[in-house]
Formats: structure tokens, C-alpha cells, sequence
């Protein structure tokens, strides 16, 4: 991802891009080389699993797509070399945006332990201490899924969602914007617009609480994951783990930074690349409850 998030000269003169200069597509063919060659391999030992007559399905994403495979009738068809593609498309879609956004949450939380201490007093009173989080206890969180709005609001994983080429000139509030334009949408500048939020820099999850907003891609101000048909195929599944990992973190842990770092000192600085990260990695230590 990171190789992939670095500016390209290709990207500002199309001219230059089939030269790779800065030899960026050569160690990405690399890098994406590596992993296919690893879910091949996985793929392989699953489907010489398969064939052994004890072996009993575990149903999981493989043994579905393989079956699939298998099934002629079926209009979709799905072959080893389809399934590795998709794996890599999931893989590298869902992991860094995932791991970000829940870094970005639990840095906010610790920046602003009131709000910590706040989430934390929501899931005693809900789930009760000592109980497990499921996943239908999050609609009776308001305040966990706020905290989950408001991180996105000022740490969107993807700060420009991803690139779009118009199709036809379009003209959009006075200005045209030609035919093949690479159109970028810079969702981080949307999240902070003072014309759109009040106190825009400042962690507020509350502002979410009694509001209808969510990041689903109906409401413009906040298109996380994007929106129309080609918005984020990941989205339930990003926004199921994102409350089921927080909300336990919480739950089940007291939470200081490392080495006495004061919560107002905490480097909040983002590192440039596709996917919004932090510049230095979050530090934190966990007390099991
Ligand atoms: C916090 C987590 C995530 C965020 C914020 C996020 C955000 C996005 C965004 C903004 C797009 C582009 C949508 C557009 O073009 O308008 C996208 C595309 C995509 N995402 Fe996610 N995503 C997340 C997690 C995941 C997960 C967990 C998966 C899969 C396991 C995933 C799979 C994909 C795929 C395959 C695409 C490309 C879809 C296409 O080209 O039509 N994402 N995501």
C-alpha cells in the first residue's frame, strides 16, 4: 500500500507513466507478485485437501468460491486465478483502511480520555462487565457508533477516495470538468469544512448523537466509504469488525499511553499515501479489566 500511495510522476504527466522513472509499478509488480504466489499456494493446499474423501467443508470463503467453481451450471464461474485476483483485491481494500481507522479511534480516545471514559460507562450499562460484545449489541450503542462517525469524519482511510475519470465534459458549478479528467474527490478537505461543522478540528463524537448522518454513502458530508454503485463493496463488513474491535477494546481493557505521555501531547500527525495513516504508530498500553 505504501508503495502504491506514492506520489507518482506518471500521475501529474501521463506522458511519463509507461517510463516509471521513480521504478514505483516494477516494485509493485513485485510486491503484488509475492502475495498472489502466496494465496496460489493456499488455494492449492485447500483444493488437494478438498479431494481427500475425509475432508469435511468448512464452509468459509474458499471452499464456497472452489464449489463454485465446480458447479457448471452456474453463470458465475470462478477459477483458481479468479479467486487469487479477488483475494488480492480484498486484501489490499480492506486491511490498511480497517487497521487505520481503528487506530485513528483509539488515538482519539486516548487524546480525549472524557470520551473514553464516556464509551466505557455506555458498554457497562449495555452489555454489562464481564459480558461479551456482540454484534447485535452495537444499535444499542449510540455513543460507540458515534465515536466510529467521528473518526472518520477527521481520519477518512481513503482521504481521496479513489480516483475517477469523467466520462463526458461535465459542467459542475461553473466549472467544466473535461472529458477523461482524472477527478479526485478530497473527502479529508469535506470532513473539515466549517461551512459544513462546528469546531471542525475537535473530536466531538456527541455531534453525531440525535443526528441521522451515517457514512453509508447517503449523506454527502460524510462518504467514507463512497457512494452510488461503486461504493465500497466492504462496507458491512469494515463497519461490523470496526464496532466489535473497538468496542471490546474498551470493554475489556483500561488503556494509558506509553512512556507518560501526556493525552494532549499525543502526535496526532498523518503520514501522505492512499490510505490516511499516522505518522508515528500509536503506543498504548492495556490493563486487562
Ligand atoms: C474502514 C474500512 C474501509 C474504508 C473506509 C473503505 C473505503 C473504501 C472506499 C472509499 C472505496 C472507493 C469507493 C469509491 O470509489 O467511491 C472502497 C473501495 C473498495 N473497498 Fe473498501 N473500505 C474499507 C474496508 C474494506 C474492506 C474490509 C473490504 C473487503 C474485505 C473492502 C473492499 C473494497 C473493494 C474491493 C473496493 C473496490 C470497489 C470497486 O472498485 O468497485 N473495503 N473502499
Amino acid at each position: 500500500m505504501e508503495e502504491a500511495g506514492r506520489p507518482n510522476l506518471g500521475d501529474f504527466f501521463p506522458v511519463l507513466g509507461k517510463l516509471d522513472l521513480q521504478g514505483i509499478q516494477r516494485r509493485n509488480k513485485g510486491h503484488v507478485g509475492k502475495v498472489l504466489d502466496l494465496f496460489g499456494w493456499v488455494i492449492a493446499q485447500r483444493l488437494r485437501k478438498m479431494k481427500s474423501e475425509s475432508y469435511v467443508s468448512t464452509n468459509d470463503m474458499l471452499d464456497t468460491l472452489l464449489t463454485i467453481g465446480d458447479d457448471n451450471n452456474r453463470e458465475a464461474q470462478m477459477n483458481p486465478t479468479g479467486i487469487k485476483h479477488l483475494f488480492l483485491d480484498l486484501f489490499v481494500a480492506g486491511t490498511d483502511t480497517t487497521a487505520s481507522s481503528l487506530e485513528w479511534a483509539m488515538a482519539e480516545l486516548l487524546r480525549n480520555p472524557d470520551k473514553l471514559v464516556k464509551a466505557k460507562n455506555e458498554l457497562d450499562e449495555m452489555i454489562g462487565k464481564g459480558n461479551h460484545l456482540a454484534e447485535s449489541d452495537i444499535p444499542q450503542l449510540p455513543y460507540l457508533r458515534a465515536i466510529l462517525k467521528e473518526t472518520f469524519r477527521l481520519h477518512p482511510a481513503l482521504p481521496l477516495l479513489l480516483p475517477r475519470k469523467a466520462g463526458a465534459d461535465v459542467e459542475i458549478n461553473g466549472f467544466t470538468v473535461p472529458k477523461g479528467a482524472r477527478v479526485l474527490l478530497n473527502l479529508w478537505a469535506i470532513g473539515r469544512d466549517p461551512a459544513i461543522w462546528d469546531d471542525p478540528t475537535s473530536f466531538v463524537p456527541e455531534r453525531f448523537l440525535g443526528s441521522d448522518v451515517d457514512a453509508k454513502g447517503n449523506y454527502f458530508e460524510l462518504v467514507t466509504f463512497g457512494a452510488g454503485r461503486r461504493i465500497c463493496p466492504g462496507m458491512p463488513l469494515a463497519l461490523r469488525m470496526l464496532h466489535m474491535m473497538l468496542g471490546s477494546l474498551i470493554h475489556w481493557f483500561d488503556w494509558k499511553l506509553s512512556d507518560g505521555v501526556e493525552p494532549e501531547k499525543l502526535d496526532m500527525e498523518e503520514k501522505f499515501g492512499i490510505a490516511l495513516q499516522k505518522a508515528k504508530p500509536l503506543l498504548a498500553i492495556p490493563t486487562p479489566i
